[in-house]
């Protein structure tokens, strides 16, 4: 991996060269969706400038030249997460699109009446409404992990639950509101111990750390595109061979069928029996361009420049009288996001008093985690995130704007 400064780094993406009412734009929202290298943008528009085609059934040279993109791309994620096969790559549009397909396709033929679910009070929506429409249909149950004050999961209650033998487990690997991260290795053998089936929503994790899903074991690991310089519109599945290849299709159509009679039809083969209809090509590529942007870097290099990030970040916001950080303290158990509130002054107001006098882009709101802001009792928090550009200047700005947002509403 070459080391590389973070001005080097800021050079390849263009967007970061732009002004906001007037003054640079300080982007501090990578959890929501991350910005995009050149090289990623490039690769996107060469394939539409040179072989833009449709994939796998084109016999001639363009759309054979766009179907080995696409696989490329697919080998290049399967190594990136260390898969051993990379018909367990199955491209969807996101992560909430790849946890829908396990409730559905799995879900739908493993889970019956009275079988338990287990999730956590810290889940994503994507990770919570699927699991609540599944035991809706099939009359299942779910059970929850608390959350303690300082943003970690209830390890003894997870145990305990354990105790009933759930069906399903499904947890987050980072979460995008507290940055916790969550020891998803042991948590996984525990729940295999009981015979659990267990899913990981890596949307947060797979950006930011370096992740091996057979290490962890993970039966199923979702992740999406946008969150990790790659395009929207792209996501991944992950999934053991025998899972999937005992799953039904998710979506019927194109490319995923063999044959097709008036009144039946059988299925392609992993990775294609879930994935009907024309993919997202270039996407798809694009993502692979993202993956070689990130290999460049180094995963270790990622997390740990996150980590000097979100230390100096916590250091900085500590020195604000009136701000609240939610989530761990300890580094090795976050990663680089921060929610906070600042006194009584809406996360709305501040993020708006943020892009307005300093150029900075926070996330205001519930960040799709209500059960979670419930639990700490507050309608909403701002949140800044890291990623491989941002600086500590980045941060500097950050706490200047919070310091005005508090001269502003001390009239
Ligand atoms: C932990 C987690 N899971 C699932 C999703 C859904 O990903 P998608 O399917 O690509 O939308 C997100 C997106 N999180 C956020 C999206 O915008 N702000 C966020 O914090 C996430 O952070």
């Amino acid at each position: 991996h070459r080391a590389r400064s973070a001005a080097e780094i800021r050079a390849d993406f263009p967007i970061l060269a732009r002004q906001v009412h007037g003054k640079p734009l300080v982007y501090l929202d990578s959890t929501a969706s991350s910005q995009k290298p050149q090289s990623v943008i490039e690769t996107m528009n060469t394939y539409y400038q040179s072989y833009n085609a449709n994939v796998h059934r084109g016999v001639y040279e363009i759309s054979e030249e766009a179907t080995a993109a696409v696989e490329r791309a697919r080998v290049k994620i399967a190594r990136f997460i260390h898969a051993r096969h990379s018909k367990q790559v199955i491209f969807t549009r996101n992560t909430t699109e790849s946890i829908n397909l396990v409730a559905y396709s799995w879900g739908n033929a493993n889970i019956h009446s009275g079988d338990l679910i287990v999730l956590t009070e810290m889940e994503h929506h994507s990770n919570l409404v699927p699991w609540q429409l599944l035991a809706q249909r099939t009359g299942a149950r779910l059970e929850f992990v608390p959350v303690t004050e300082d943003g970690l999961l209830r390890q003894d209650i997870y145990d305990e639950l354990l105790t009933y033998h759930p069906r399903l487990i499904a947890f987050t690997h980072m979460s995008n509101v507290l940055g916790t991260i969550n020891p998803v290795q042991e948590m996984i053998a525990r729940a295999h111990a009981v015979g659990a089936t267990v899913l990981v929503d890596g949307a947060q994790s797979v950006p930011h750390l370096p992740v091996d899903v057979q290490a962890l074991d993970a039966d199923f690991y979702c992740f999406s595109g946008h969150k990790m310089l790659g395009p929207t519109g792209i996501g991944v599945l992950y999934g053991k061979r025998e899972l999937l290849e005992a799953m039904p299709p998710f979506m019927g159509g194109g490319d995923m069928i063999r044959t097709v009679k008036l009144q039946a039809s059988t299925w392609n083969d992993l990775p294609w029996k879930f994935e009907a209809g024309t993919p997202a090509i270039a996407e798809a590529i694009g993502l692979g361009a993202a993956v070689d942007y990130l290999n460049d870097l180094g995963m270790e290099w990622v997390i740990e420049h996150e980590h000097e990030i979100t230390a100096y970040a916590l250091e900085r916001l500590q020195e604000i009288p009136g701000l609240t950080i939610y989530g761990p303290r300890a580094l090795e158990q976050r990663g680089g996001v921060i929610s906070f509130t600042l006194g009584d002054i809406h996360p709305h107001d501040l993020a708006s008093i943020l892009d307005q006098e300093v150029g900075v882009a926070i996330r205001a709101g519930h960040h799709c985690a209500q059960p979670l802001m419930e639990r700490y009792d507050v309608a909403a928090t701002a949140r800044a995130s890291f990623y491989v550009y941002t600086t500590t200047e980045d941060v500097d700005a950050l706490v200047q704007g919070l310091q005005k947002a508090q001269q502003i509403f001390s009239f």
